[in-house]
């Protein structure tokens, strides 16, 4: 699909999208729970379908009601046969690194794959890990397919932390399922760490308890209550999308998103501290989030911890006075693109001055001009290009730009809300 932005001005109140980092956590913690788990607030991103459609391969029931899904599980791993042996995981980076522990509990032999950019993306963590935990392994490379032979026995161990979080969350997972004495988790050069705090505040939810000293030591005791009985969660808003709207809002009008929580763990609320740094008049009442265009000047952070702030953020910088700079691009190159570039990409096209030197990434305010763009297959790129379309001197064309449906299909409906004139192409 391609999609047109004309420049516009926005104005409007929206209901924040849903989380699909919480969705998704929730959604393997449903499997791993014997009895019923209701599912509020639910997300409908090709990362959740790929998370309900993992689960339900693995034995669960997902039936959708009025404004829940009902999920019932007997446990995982099953006492019968698994129908599926080949796990799909769409093209979820979290979905792949949370469930691949998660399904090597069990005896059954499982192959994990998955489609897209996800075929791109390194799983060599696993090369080294899974053995450790006597876990049969056989990838192709250190990329998908993944063939595991468990079970799984959990043990202390050390592991790197630097690559990504999510090796993290799905080890968490599976020790906190099946540890019968306590076991530690010793993480080096964690990155991206609230997204362990969202982990472990989904786990708790569903019983776990699970403590670590600052990130570097999860101890991980036996689960105690694992008596049967239903679970309500309640999936919340999501910042990291939510944070495209916000910026909207700074640079071209009036914003007003519902449904964000300031207390979440979520690294990318982190936007507001960012918005309010680079001079936007923000507002914070409770879970409403307004957001209007005032005259802004450039900022500084630290997106180590919150990488997925970066596009957002590059869209915002592009538009404040003054150079801005963004920290913890080494984290960018294995994403759904290699974002740094996607990013320098885009703007270059649009007539803006960026260029990284180490970690670093350096935006100069600038004005941007119309100019065909490519979503480089990433959804968070497709958002920003249409952002920063906004306060380009003419019209900004996107290709590929249903990237957006990894995390947002209704990305580019709730921006025509906001009064952006939009034209989607089918070519
Ligand atoms: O756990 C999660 O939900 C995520 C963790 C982050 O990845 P890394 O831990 O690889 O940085 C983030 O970029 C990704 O979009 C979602
Ligand atoms: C990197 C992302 O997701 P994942 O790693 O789960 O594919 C993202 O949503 O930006």
């Amino acid at each position: 699909m391609q999609v047109t932005v004309s420049p516009s001005t926005v104005s409007g109140i929206l209901n924040a999208p849903v989380s699909k980092s919480a969705m998704q956590r929730a959604c393997a913690a449903a499997l791993l729970h014997n009895g019923a788990t209701n599912l509020y607030n639910f997300g409908n991103s090709n990362d959740d379908k790929a998370a309900l459609n993992i689960i339900q391969q693995l034995g669960v029931t997902v039936k959708e009601m009025h404004d829940h899904l009902s999920i019932t599980s007997n446990g995982f791993p099953p006492t019968q046969k698994i129908n599926a042996t080949t796990i799909h995981c769409g093209e979820s980076g979290l979905s792949f690194r949370m469930f691949a522990p998660i399904v090597a509990t069990s005896v059954m032999p499982i192959t994990l794959t998955g489609e897209g950019s996800l075929v791109k993306r390194s799983m060599s963590f696993f090369d080294e890990v899974m053995p450790l935990l006597h876990v049969g392994i056989q990838s192709n490379n250190g990329f998908l397919p993944l063939q595991l032979k468990g079970p799984l026995v959990a043990d202390d161990i050390i592991i790197d932390g630097s690559m990504s979080s999510q090796y993290l969350t799905g080890l968490l997972f599976a020790f906190a399922h099946t540890v019968t004495s306590t076991k530690t988790i010793t993480v080096n050069n964690l990155k991206s760490k609230p997204y362990i705090d969202l982990t472990l505040q989904v786990m708790q939810h569903f019983g776990y308890q699970i403590k670590h000293s600052n990130y570097q030591q999860f101890i991980i005791e036996p689960h105690k209550n694992k008596a049967s009985s239903t679970i309500n969660y309640l999936v919340e808003g999501d910042w990291s999308n939510a944070a495209f709207l916000l910026v909207a809002g700074a640079i071209a009008g009036d914003v007003t998103i519902k449904g964000l929580q300031p207390t979440s763990t979520q690294a990318d609320k982190a936007i507001v501290t960012v918005l309010r740094s680079a001079n936007a008049t923000i507002n914070v009442d409770n879970d409403v989030i307004a957001v209007h265009k005032s005259d802004l000047h450039a900022f500084e952070f630290d997106a180590t911890d919150a990488p997925d702030l970066f596009p957002p953020l590059a869209v915002l910088a592009v538009n404040c006075k003054g150079t801005s700079v963004i920290k913890g691009v080494h984290r960018l190159t294995s994403k759904e693109s290699d974002r740094a570039v996607a990013i320098k990409d885009i703007f270059t096209k649009m007539g803006a001055s960026i260029w990284v030197d180490n970690d670093a990434m350096y935006i100069e305010g600038a004005t941007l001009q119309g100019a065909t763009v490519h979503s480089h297959h990433d959804h968070r790129i497709a958002m920003a290009a249409t952002v920063a379309a906004l306060k380009a001197s003419s019209t900004v064309i996107i290709n590929d730009a249903a990237a957006v449906n990894k995390s947002y299909p209704t990305f580019y409906s709730d921006i025509a809300k906001l009064g952006v004139p939009i034209i989607e192409t089918y070519i």
